[in-house]
């Protein structure tokens, strides 16, 4: 069974309506990637998988599961079992790292403060950054920060993580050691959800590539089938341009 099951979904913003048909079955330790030009809803996708912004029909099922978006106590168990992380960390400026990491899992999970220290400190450990766990924010780098967004979201324990477009707001040489970071999680066995503008690391890290235009799954393969051999018009327009820079 696959661990998630994306059905029929649509989503609208207002009137106006930015995601339709969408169907994805995405099997436990699959890294997807969803690329398409601007404006094609890849950012719409991970909030609705979210719960940021209710679909309007379609459904989507984790481990079997039908997912229930208006139903707030099941709300926060797709909160639980996702995490994501954006362009901007939005880490709280007032809290040292670690303890950046932590709150949430001991204030809105209300599990065990050690517990979730022990657990932080690991997994800043993972990313780089355990001699800096009583840092402030403002005494990081983009990088840095976005390193600690990272494990602020494994610290909640999900099952999928949703990244997007995490090394956008990095300057060009602070990319390299985020997308460290989700090599390391790929190599874990984290089911992904990217999206990313790094076309070469789309390419090295995804085993399925999902081409998005205008709110509809063009289509999807893998890196190879997608970036060499695209069947659709559209794809090659839009491959033969990102390639091309
Ligand atoms: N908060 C919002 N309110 C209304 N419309 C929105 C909102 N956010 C996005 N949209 C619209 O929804 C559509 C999909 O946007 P989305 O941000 O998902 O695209 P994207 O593929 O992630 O683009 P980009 O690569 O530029 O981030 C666009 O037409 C956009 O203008």
């Amino acid at each position: 069974m696959p661990q998630l099951e994306i059905h029929d979904l649509k989503a609208n913003y207002g009137t106006h309506t930015v995601l339709e048909r969408i169907n994805l079955d995405v099997e436990k330790g699959e890294i997807i990637s969803l690329i398409g030009p601007s404006g094609s809803g890849k950012s719409t996708l991970l909030r609705v998988l979210m719960g940021l912004l209710p679909p309007i029909s379609g459904g989507v099922r984790v481990d079997g599961r039908s997912l229930d978006y208006a139903n707030p106590a099941q709300l926060r168990e797709i909160r639980a079992s996702m995490a994501i992380v954006f362009q901007q960390y939005n880490l709280f400026q007032n809290m040292s790292v670690l303890e950046n990491v932590c709150v949430a899992p001991v204030k809105v999970q209300r599990r065990a403060r050690k517990e979730v220290e022990e657990l932080a400190v690991r997994l800043l450990t993972k990313v780089g950054m355990g001699n800096k766990l009583d840092a402030y924010p403002d005494q990081l780098s983009g990088g840095q920060q976005q390193r600690v967004a990272i494990a602020r979201a494994l610290a909640l324990q999900p099952s999928i993580m949703l990244l997007d477009e995490v090394t956008a707001a990095l300057d060009p040489e602070l990319v390299n050691e985020v997308l460290d970071t989700v090599r390391m999680l790929a190599a874990d066995g984290m089911t992904l959800f990217i999206v990313s503008h790094e076309m070469g690391f789309v390419r090295e890290v995804s085993s399925k590539v999902v081409f998005m235009d205008g709110g509809h799954i063009v289509e999807s393969g893998t890196p190879r089938e997608l970036f060499d051999n695209p069947q659709h018009a559209r794809t090659r327009e839009f491959v033969g341009k990102i390639l091309r820079h």
